[in-house]
């Protein structure tokens, strides 16, 4: 478990490229790296996957082809862990969390919420990245099938109250001032609570 009980928790999902390490990135910048920090479900899952296959770590925490490759595979290895325990890969991306804001960038299906809601009642709060299939085109999707049709993807389409929906579009103009008024300031008021 993490060394600090955390003050809030927001668990962040969203489809390819609607803009969740964007966001994610603008709410760390916003806030701080002593206030809040940045943790991912794929880390653990991409570097026990790459160890069990003789694969690049580096190679796979990046955005080039090298990820997609594996995507698919990866992903039906990742359901296979969660089968066996659910709550595998929070348990080890919340190890060294030190600051009071988790932000937890890549939720996928319901039973990471779960462990979440679980563990963390009052903390944990969802909150969705949206964009248009014509932006998130724009940014380099194209649907592939095995992947945009899977549970990785559409897990939390249905049944997830959120907490927020940020709306992502274009250049993100209307992205700040979403932020501001929602989330952000919930945020810093929950890091100052004692
Ligand atoms: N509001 C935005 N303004 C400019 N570029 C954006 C914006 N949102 C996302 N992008 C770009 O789109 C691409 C996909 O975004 P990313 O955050 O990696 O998506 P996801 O993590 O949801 O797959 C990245 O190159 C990112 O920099
Ligand atoms: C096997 C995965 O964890 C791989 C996800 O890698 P990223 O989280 O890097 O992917 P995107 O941000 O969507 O491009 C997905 C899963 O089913 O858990």
């Amino acid at each position: 478990m993490a060394t600090v009980e955390p003050k809030l928790i927001l668990l962040f999902s969203g489809k390819r490229k609607s803009g969740k390490d964007y966001v994610t990135d603008l709410i760390h910048q916003r806030l701080g790296p002593d206030v809040c920090c940045i943790l991912r479900l794929s880390g653990p899952l991409k570097q026990q996957y790459a160890q069990d296959h003789g694969l690049d770590f580096d190679e796979l925490l990046g955005a080039g082809e090298y990820k997609e490759k594996y995507r698919a595979d990866m992903i039906q290895w990742g359901e296979k862990q969660r089968e066996k325990d659910p709550g595998f890969f929070c348990r080890v991306a919340i190890k060294e969390a030190q600051q009071p804001i988790w932000i937890v960038s890549d939720t996928r299906r319901l039973s990471d919420l779960q462990w979440f809601w679980r563990e963390y009642p009052s903390q944990s709060r969802c909150v969705r990245v949206e964009a248009s299939e014509e932006t998130r085109r724009e940014r380099g999707w194209e649907f592939t099938t095995g992947i945009d049709d899977a549970e990785s993807e559409c897990g939390l389409d249905q049944g997830v109250d959120f907490d927020w929906i940020i709306k992502n579009e274009g250049d993100g103009s209307q992205l700040e001032e979403q932020l501001a008024t929602g989330l952000l300031s919930i945020a810093k008021e929950k890091a100052k609570e004692d």
